[in-house]
């Protein structure tokens, strides 16, 4: 058995970005920059009113006299020419402001008759120009590499001007779940032997809010032959082959061997943990194999830890990020824990932590009352209520950074 920081190296160690790819933009949504983006043009890209109001000359202001309106500048209609002696530019927000002018008065401290416009109070001291290359210069480097495309990562990709950009490569997953008593969610209750498959459902959702692509998802009976079969498929067309179920000593337990007729190098089995001790993840073909327990809780307990900085190494973000621990106090206390370091699934309110009721490694609803997985290390002392515990946010963390 390894301990849980090995097996996360190990994962670090082989997680890398699987290549690169040009994009439109219309579908970089959600991506991870594989290069930097830069700025195509400046912004803004001249010096342009952040009033609406009359562009002027500060030093004809301060004389006092009236201005003459001698043209308007709209965004995306300029005033062509200067600002001659004596005039001012009606304006608008965004609208480049005219040669010579070097303010914006807004309109709401001016009287205007049509031709000509008078201060009926002192102007601020704010001179309302937004200057050109302000907000970014052309050339820049906006984004670096290994930054996701979210909602304000769009915003500036487009601002930038750029049409196309640079991302990595999503995972290619494909998800095999196995066992003689699974069937399609729906087609369970006429059948008393038979258990809804929620984890093909759980891990398929899993992969995509990880950034990873849904390639293949198949249910196996526990048979030696049909799962070698489906192990020699999904290892030929994935990047990553995640397996749920049949990881233990049963007598049909047989993920691994299925996986072991491919060739599979075996790079770690039995972890150090609790819920999900019987994990295990191998090399096979050209891509890598992650086996889970088929305890429902304990599969996507070893998701959070082992599949999701797989998923994140592999889709050119840090892998060690997609685990990091943070610190909450504790809303009750936590007996000592035992030899093997335990991952207690807890529920934030206002503030604390609090386990979640149902602990049992076969649960499936207080899954969905998780929101945080406590770490509780090897020998770990009792820890009082107020007391401080680590906690990983056990939903996706990858739009967060
Ligand atoms: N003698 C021992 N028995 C067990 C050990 C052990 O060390 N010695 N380990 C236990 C631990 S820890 C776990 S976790 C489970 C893991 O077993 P498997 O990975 O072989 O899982 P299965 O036997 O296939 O299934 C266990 C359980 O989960 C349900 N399941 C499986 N797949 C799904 C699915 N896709 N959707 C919904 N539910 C699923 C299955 O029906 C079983 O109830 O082994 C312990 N045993
Ligand atoms: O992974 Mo098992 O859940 O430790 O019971």
């Amino acid at each position: 058995m390894i301990d849980l920081d090995a097996a996360l190296a190990i994962i670090a160690g082989v997680a890398r970005p699987l290549g690169s790819e040009t994009v439109a933009l219309q579908a970089a949504g959600g991506r991870i920059l594989s290069a930097p983006v830069v700025a195509g043009l400046a912004a803004p890209r001249q010096d342009v009113s952040a009033m609406d109001g009359y562009a002027v000359r500060e030093q004809e202001l301060q004389a006092g006299g009236a201005l003459k309106v001698v043209g308007a500048s709209y965004p995306g209609r300029a005033f062509a020419g200067a600002l001659p002696a004596g005039g001012c530019v009606r304006i608008f927000t965004g609208a480049p402001v005219p040669a010579g002018a070097d303010r914006v008065v807004v309109q709401e401290i001016v009287a205007s008759d049509g031709s000509g416009i008078r201060l009926l109070a002192n102007p601020s001291k704010a001179r309302h120009i937004r200057a050109q290359g302000s907000d970014f210069r052309s050339g820049a480097a906006l984004l670096p590499a290994g930054r996701a495309l979210g909602f304000r990562e769009m915003v500036v990709t487009a601002a930038a001007d750029v049409a196309m950009v640079e991302v990595w490569r999503r995972p290619r997953v494909s998800i095999v779940t196995t066992g003689d008593e699974l069937a399609e969610p729906g087609a369970a209750a006429k059948t008393p032997t038979l258990v809804p498959d929620s984890l093909l459902y759980g891990i398929a959702a899993f992969v995509a809010e990880w950034g990873g692509v849904v390639s293949g998802a198949v249910r196996c009976p526990d048979d030696l032959e049909k799962l070698s079969a489906a192990a020699f498929s999904a290892a030929a067309e994935a990047d990553l082959v995640v397996i749920a179920g049949g990881a233990s000593v049963g007598e049909r337990d047989f993920s691994r061997t299925a996986f072991a007729r491919t060739g599979m190098e075996l790079l770690f089995e039995k972890v150090a943990i609790k819920p999900g001790k019987p994990v295990w993840f191998g090399k096979a073909g050209h891509g890598l194999v992650l086996g889970l327990p088929g305890n429902p809780t304990s599969a996507l307990v070893t998701a959070r830890l082992f599949l999701a900085p797989l998923l994140a190494g592999l889709a050119g973000l840090d892998p060690a990020a997609a685990v990091a621990w943070d610190s909450a106090p504790l809303g009750q206390e936590l007996p000592a824990c035992a030899e093997r370091e335990t991952f207690v699934r807890g529920r934030r309110v206002d503030g604390q932590v609090w386990p979640v009721m149902n602990q049992d490694s076969g649960a499936q609803l207080a899954l969905a009352e998780t929101d945080v997985l406590i770490r509780r290390p090897r020998r770990a002392p009792a820890i009082n209520r107020g007391g401080m515990a680590p906690v990983l946010c056990f939903q996706s963390v990858l739009q967060r950074s």
